[in-house]
């Protein structure tokens, strides 16, 4: 039996946001159930969140945590807090820009400090797995000889745009601001692409996006340095674009990452804010009647565009759950509905804060997702077999909206030109919710989920590369402990 001294040890750190913390806590699981040692760090501010918000957390007993249930179970899940550089009172939200400012310039020094705490108190930690948004990975793993393993969590085709900035430089379609139509076609295992459909950051440049776009690059020279590279994405779903990155670095699709039995989903809390129950509420619609809205944990909408998009859900006539964040407009404005809005709704829509999403869309009288096109939305989806309504924001959703509907076809564009109309959005979830279109969604969304659920049973290639991967990881520990 393997003794606990020869278990490889991984310290895992995620990026504090919701749709990153999440496949990091099922990928914590998932390599724990295989024998790894884990150390989960959290910043101070997520780890206050997810505890204040869960059904599960005793705020009596100081010393739970998010995995306390996952170790009585056996998995050998251990968890820090580590200061994110800002006060816990500090609205990260509303002041966004500052925040990823101190994430990028401020928070590895205070990763430094915890590994030098940890790493040095136990020897046998051996391998980092960080968010690739992180740009510090390469100088910690050197620093405290670790394994280098970066966690991306979206698909290869974001991956792989960043990853060649120098191409889309040289030729001319980075920091474009001429507003060029031609097809990007020379970026390897990409068949083309069209510049509108790039992730914002590399679009056409307003002053946040700058500061962003250089943070990806910082970020990307620093993924490069990577003993290994490991996707949330499924190899059968974008197998040109995988192959070409395989060739450049050690790259494995190991997704979808989520909770698919009850043991996470029940055991481990990942929300950071308290999910509404909306069973009874479903339990009472037809079969496949509910249109279900969320625009994921980071988007914002203009006070226009949710007014167009309630307006449009009014004249729909079809059921809904829409989940609202109370920061959705970038602020905590009260009054965000347009006049009369609840009470036309009436018992046809409910509204929440927040829900379990997971829940939500695998109920059967869910049929229809209005999406930001985030990507954790995106699987959840495709898994649940629910087609898609897309209204991508900005970052990769933009990119995510083309795979789901010019190149999977499991998805309609909400509107083609902006800005949204309500007319426009009403049609189209009229469009999506009932007729021909419907059917042919459907269609292509069962060979999807068909690919998706083949590729993670125990023969797939998901599994196969996560197998594979944790092979070459114990070889990679091995040489570099000697
Ligand atoms: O009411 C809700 C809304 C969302 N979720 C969950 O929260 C996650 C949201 O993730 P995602 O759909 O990816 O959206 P974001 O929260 O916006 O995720 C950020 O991170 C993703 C992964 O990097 C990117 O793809 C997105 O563009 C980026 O905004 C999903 O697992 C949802 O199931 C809930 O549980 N309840």
């Amino acid at each position: 039996m393997e003794d606990n001294q020869d278990k490889p040890h991984a310290i895992m750190v995620p990026c504090p946001f919701q749709g990153h913390i999440i496949p990091f806590i099922h990928l914590a699981i998932k390599l724990a159930s295989k024998g790894y040692i884990i150390t989960f760090i959290n910043t101070e501010k997520i780890h206050h969140q997810i505890t204040k918000s869960s059904p599960y957390h005793d705020p009596k007993t100081t010393q739970d945590d998010i995995f306390t249930e996952a170790r009585k179970s056996g998995l050998e899940i251990h968890y820090a807090t580590i200061s994110d550089g800002f006060p816990l009172g500090f609205d990260r939200s509303l002041n966004d820009d500052q925040f990823l400012h101190g994430l990028a310039h401020v928070f590895s020094a205070h990763v430094d400090d915890l590994f030098g705490k940890i790493v040095n108190k136990d020897s046998r930690i051996s391998c980092l797995i960080a968010d690739t948004f992180f740009g510090w990975p390469s100088m910690i793993a050197k620093k405290y000889n670790l394994v280098n393993v970066s966690f991306w969590t979206q698909p290869a085709l974001v991956f792989t745009l960043y990853y060649h900035m120098d191409l889309l430089k040289i030729n001319g379609h980075y920091d474009c601001h001429d507003n060029r139509e031609d097809a990007i076609d020379y970026i390897p295992g990409v068949e083309g692409i069209e510049p509108k459909d790039l992730p914002s950051y590399l679009q056409a440049p307003n002053t946040t996006t700058i500061e962003r776009r250089i943070v990806h690059k910082s970020v990307f020279e620093d993924v490069k340095k990577a003993d290994f590279v490991i996707c949330n994405a499924v190899e059968e779903l974008e197998p040109k674009t995988i192959s070409a990155l395989q060739e450049k670095q050690p790259f494995y699709p190991i997704g979808p990452i989520f909770a698919l039995n009850g043991f996470t989903m029940n055991t481990v809390a990942t929300s950071l804010w308290s999910e509404s129950d909306c069973t009874d509420w479903l339990q009472a619609k037809p079969h496949g009647s509910v249109l279900y809205v969320s625009f994921g944990s980071l988007a914002c909408c203009s006070r226009e565009e949710v007014a167009e998009i309630a307006h449009g859900l009014l004249l729909s006539e079809v059921s809904f759950i829409w989940v609202l964040r109370p920061d959705i407009m970038g602020s905590y404005d009260n009054d965000i509905f347009p006049v009369g809005f609840k009470d036309e709704i009436k018992d046809r829509g409910l509204v929440v804060p927040w829900s379990c999403q997971i829940s939500v869309i695998s109920h059967p009288t869910v049929g229809g997702f209005l999406t930001h096109c985030g990507w954790n939305s995106v699987l959840e989806s495709i898994w649940f077999n629910v087609p898609m309504l897309c209204y991508p924001v900005f970052t990769d959703q933009i990119t995510n909206r083309k795979l789901v509907v010019d190149d999977w076809k499991i998805g309609l564009n909400l509107c083609d030109r902006k800005p949204i109309r309500r007319d426009e959005i009403a049609e189209k979830i009229n469009r999506l919710m009932s007729g021909k279109s419907t059917n042919d969604l459907r269609k292509n969304m069962e060979q999807i989920k068909e690919k998706v659920e083949h590729a993670i049973s125990s023969v797939g290639s998901s599994e196969k590369n996560f197998n594979q991967f944790i092979g070459d990881l114990k070889v990679r520990i091995f040489k570099v402990a000697r």
